[in-house]
């Protein structure tokens, strides 16, 4: 196949362009980068061959191999890797497929744009932006790579400005190296940063990549006096050179050490050069295990959640080795979903090397592993919360959701996942704006009258603390918790109660107060709807098919309607997830509740009195209906309807 010139995607352009002209600190990076990226390679090769044992062509060492060189100023990294082909080739690196990079895009712009207040730095890590790093420092990149087991290999040229070259070529060894041709701010003696001196790739292969499993090697040129024969060096003699052939990482796994010998650096800079990370993890859960199954797993809770932890393209688990052997990345086998944010690894003599995962998922070994991990990040998080509530609520607000999740999925594997889970739930309150409770403080607080735990839903805390629905219980002092996440009441329904006590939507059903003042409101309330039968049988006439029921309402004081649900079924804010998810088959049974005490019922007693069948009504009882749904943050079906008809009544 004849030399193809092709231009990269418009976003690869635009990424370019950020890389080239918007990153200026830790270009450094870009060797962490391709190391990591030839490390994978390595480690699919290695999976690879473990059914393919021909995929090797008979080189079963994995190295990496850095080739720095002043002359030429360029700097090559080498794997012997899967490698890939041509196909692979156009769709890898010419075209920006995975949407973190894209995420990433926007990220910088919006930073950009807001003075650009988070650093580079943070933003790479996040998003690991991977080979297009090798451009911060390189004014040519050109890839040759072969794929394992294929015979025609391909070389892929660009010089970052938008488009690239590509053909077929020779390569004898598999896998793949990538040569950069370095600006001229990155080699030479006076450069301030020479990514052709040996001595700086030695230090920053230690720093970045010092774990990575394969080892990375560079030739060394020694330059020695001559010595005598009793070792003395010879005065006045020639310097000579020689080769070596240095191995720049120490590969020793981590945690094959003891614990008590590994500082907590060591494991932050391990969590980093595996993972891709920029920060330090938030946890590290390093546990050796004797007895049924023997394993060490070392786990991560990140600092930060990823930007696509809830997105399909995320892909939870942690690897698996046996007795120091990759075996596997991201097993989803091992961790229930709700925890699909740890990251790390598992090493057990007790996986088979080449176990396949489908013969994985049933193995016994892991999931006991599994369970007393589980055990062990549950441990972990009860005992932060006892004992530093601020890490855990920051814990919170980076994965709250997920176990919160994990709580409403539990519906239907019908576990025990809500018993596990419901003590580490924390809520916002009526209480105070800026604390978050626990169910059990929430509980602890709850005057003996008060027999049911509160809830209500909405966007944030503002909206709530207006809705109609609110008055009354503000006025009686009950706190009522905030739920302000669509998946919060999906995950308070499947908990149904806590200590006993059931949880309560307060725009659902009858809040069943049992204060005396309460039941004497009720009792006149009852009054009230027997006296005006025929105005409340009309109105729900008049919202047939809008309403399932209209009440005279009992909670509220100033307000002068609310749309509550019924008891059973969804509630309004859940029918709104469901179509928000384009999931319209769920509807809440929503009933129109009037304030008996408000001007407006006079006024609608007054007209029903006058003319039941009048236009006027209707357009009153329509109006009162689209109010309603306003203040539940919904829009009319027929805004220009609603329009007309405010417009009339104002003209009046
Ligand atoms: N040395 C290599 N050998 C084989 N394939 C490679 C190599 N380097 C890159 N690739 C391919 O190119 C793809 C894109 O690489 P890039 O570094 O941009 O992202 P990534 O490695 O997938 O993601 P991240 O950097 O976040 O880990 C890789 O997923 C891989 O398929």
């Amino acid at each position: 196949m004849a030399k193809e010139m092709h231009e990269f995607q418009a976003e690869t352009k635009q990424l370019l362009d950020l890389m080239v002209h918007s990153i200026y600190t830790n270009r450094e990076i870009f060797l962490r980068e391709l190391i990591s990226n030839a490390s994978d390679a390595i480690d699919k090769a290695h999976f690879e061959s473990l059914t393919n044992r021909e995929l090797l062509e008979g080189n079963d060492t994995f190295e990496i191999y850095l080739v720095p060189d002043e002359a030429s100023h360029t700097l090559t990294i080498s794997d012997n890797g899967i490698g890939m082909t041509y196909d692979e080739v156009v769709d890898n690196i010419g075209t920006i497929a995975k949407s973190g990079t894209k995420a990433f895009m926007e990220k910088m712009k919006e930073a950009k744009e807001a003075g650009g207040d988070v650093s580079d730095k943070e933003m790479i890590g996040q998003f690991g932006v991977g080979f297009y790093s090798a451009f911060m420092i390189a004014e040519k990149v050109t890839i040759v790579t072969r794929k394992a087991g294929q015979a025609t290999a391909v070389k892929w040229e660009s010089n970052g400005d938008g488009t690239y070259s590509i053909e077929e070529c020779e390569k004898e060894a598999r896998g793949t190296s990538i040569t950069l041709t370095l600006l001229p701010e990155f080699y030479g003696e006076k450069a301030e940063e020479n990514f052709t001196d040996t001595y700086k790739i030695e230090t920053l292969i230690k720093k970045y990549s010092d774990y990575v499993r394969y080892p990375i090697k560079m030739n060394f040129v020694i330059e020695e006096t001559p010595k005598d024969e009793e070792g003395k060096p010879i005065e006045g003699a020639e310097k000579t050179k020689r080769d070596e052939m240095r191995t720049l990482n120490s590969m020793q796994p981590l945690w094959t050490r003891n614990k008590n010998d590994i500082k907590p650096e060591e494991y932050n800079d391990f969590f980093k050069e595996l993972f891709h990370e920029w920060e330090a993890p938030m946890d590290v859960l390093h546990t050796k295990a004797e007895g049924t199954v023997e394993y060490t797993s070392l786990l991560f809770i990140p600092a930060h959640a990823p930007f696509n932890l809830y997105h399909n393209d995320y892909e939870p688990g942690v690897q698996l080795y046996s007795r120091h052997v990759f075996i596997m990345d991201k097993c989803k086998d091992l961790l229930p979903d709700y925890l699909r944010f740890v990251k790390g690894l598992v090493d057990s003599p007790d996986f088979s090397l080449n176990i396949s995962r489908e013969l994985l998922q049933q193995s016994r070994e892991l999931k006991l592993i599994g369970k007393n991990l589980e055990k062990n990040i549950l441990k972990t998080l009860e005992r932060t919360l006892k004992n530093d509530r601020p890490k855990y609520e920051k814990f919170w607000e980076e994965y709250g959701k997920s176990l919160k999740i994990g709580i409403y999925n539990s519906m239907y594997s019908g576990n025990d996942t809500v018993t596990k889970l419901k003590d580490l739930l924390l809520f916002v309150s009526s209480k105070e704006a800026s604390t978050v409770s626990s169910l059990k403080e929430y509980v602890e607080r709850m005057p003996e009258s008060q027999k049911k735990i509160y809830y209500a839903t909405g966007k944030d805390r503002e909206t709530i603390e207006h809705l109609p629905q609110m008055e009354l219980l503000r006025e009686k002092g009950i706190e009522v918790l905030f739920l302000l996440d669509p998946v919060d009441e999906f995950a308070i329904e499947t908990i149904r109660e806590y200590d006993g006590k059931q949880f309560h939507s307060i725009s659902r059903g009858d809040l069943e107060l049992d204060d005396v003042e309460s039941q004497e409101v009720k009792k006149e309330t009852e009054d009230i709807s027997k006296k005006n039968e025929d105005l409340i049988k009309d109105i729900k006439e008049a919202l047939t098919n809008k309403v399932s029921d209209v009440k005279v309402s009992n909670r509220l004081k100033s307000s002068a309607v609310c749309l509550v649900a019924d008891e059973q079924g969804p509630s309004i804010a859940m029918e709104q997830a469901f179509a928000d998810a384009k999931n319209p088959m769920f509807k809440a049974k929503r009933i129109l509740e009037i304030n008996p005490h408000h001007d407006l019922f006079s006024r609608l007693q007054t007209i029903h009195g006058t003319d039941k069948e009048s236009v006027e009504f209707k357009d009153y009882c329509d109006l009162l209906y689209t109010q309603a749904l306003l203040i539940e943050g919904i829009l009319p079906e027929d805004p220009i309807g609603f329009a007309n008809k405010i417009a009339k009544l104002m003209a009046k």
